[in-house]
């Protein structure tokens, strides 16, 4: 392996411990602890460990973390009163309901019913449209982790070339909005890109969101280039064991890449840090303050 690796669990401590002296200094000069509600429906054993860590990491920086927990039963009706209800409640400062949700709800309208200056996911169509017309929003988590990461190697990314492979509103939209806010040439590549190994061999940026597991293979990687993975794909390792791997395969691209995050301890770190900034910055906002530099 040739290529520096990207540590997102170091990265990712480090701006938890910023978020949580801005939020004791928050609390001391304006009695404002801003308060986290994640809602979780049903019982997929993934959703259920990552709520439970974002409760925990919540608690950690200072913030007030509240849980709900919903059987897989619940109605889109029965969820809808609960977000209403979140909105409405001024100790409530960011609102987060868990994806994937059972199939009886839709998510889309879901995500509409959230107060958009609650919304620390950055989902909702008006946060969406603020990001891609350049105005002040609240971004998604894990697009705003990938782009710190790529900072921590080349601080400056103005006139990179930039591949996002996937084009999901979760990461692969926001994530090139972001890129181009840096003054990236982006390509957004997806599943009818033609040529995507010669696409992605473009990339001094590279950014894998596409779900599929190690599906970018090193000889699609630019030598030095920046490899960005956000994939987590549980796989079978044998003997009835299983691991997790990204979107792209690891060994082969740390051999010719600049830098590459990991997976796991990579990407997916920073999606809970940077949700503790989003509520931050969400509480700090509804109070008149100014956005805390984290
Ligand atoms: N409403 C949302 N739902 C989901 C989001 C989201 O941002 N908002 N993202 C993912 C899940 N997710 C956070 O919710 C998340 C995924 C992964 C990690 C993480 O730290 N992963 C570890 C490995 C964990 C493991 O062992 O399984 C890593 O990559 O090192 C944190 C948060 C979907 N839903």
């Amino acid at each position: 392996m040739s290529a520096t690796l990207i540590d997102g669990k170091a990265i990712a401590a480090d701006l938890r411990a910023k978020v949580a002296a801005a939020a004791s200094r928050l609390a001391r000069d304006h009695g404002l602890v801003p308060g986290l509600a994640v809602v979780l429906v049903g019982e997929d054993p993934a959703s259920a460990v990552y709520v439970r860590n974002k409760g925990k990491a919540t608690v950690e920086a200072g913030l007030a973390s509240f849980e709900h927990k919903l059987a897989a039963t619940t109605s889109q009706a029965e969820l809808l009163a609960l977000v209403s209800r979140l909105n409405a409640d001024p100790a409530v400062h960011g609102i987060l309901v868990q994806l994937p949700l059972p199939p009886q709800i839709d998510a889309q309208a879901v995500i509409e019913a959230i107060d958009p200056a609650k919304d620390v996911d950055g989902f909702h169509p008006v946060n969406a449209g603020r990001l891609s017309a350049g105005l002040p929003a609240l971004v998604p988590c894990t697009p705003v982790g990938c782009v710190i990461l790529a900072k921590t190697v080349r601080p400056q990314l103005a006139g990179c070339e930039a591949v996002v492979v996937g084009r999901s509103n979760i990461v692969g939209k926001p994530v090139a909005q972001l890129l181009l806010a840096e003054n990236c040439t982006v390509t957004i590549a997806h599943s009818k890109t033609r040529d995507l190994p010669g696409v992605c061999w473009r990339a001094d940026i590279l950014v894998a969101a596409v779900g599929r597991p190690e599906m970018i293979r090193g000889d699609w990687i630019k030598p030095g280039a920046i490899v960005i993975d956000v994939g987590i794909n549980r796989v079978e390792a044998g003997e009835g064991k299983t691991k997790l791997v990204g979107d792209v395969a690891f060994a082969e691209a740390a051999a010719v890449a600049g830098a590459i995050t990991p997976v796991p301890g990579g990407v997916g770190p920073m999606t809970i840090a940077c949700l503790l900034a989003n509520t931050l910055k969400a509480a700090s906002m509804q109070a008149g303050l100014p956005a805390p530099a984290v």
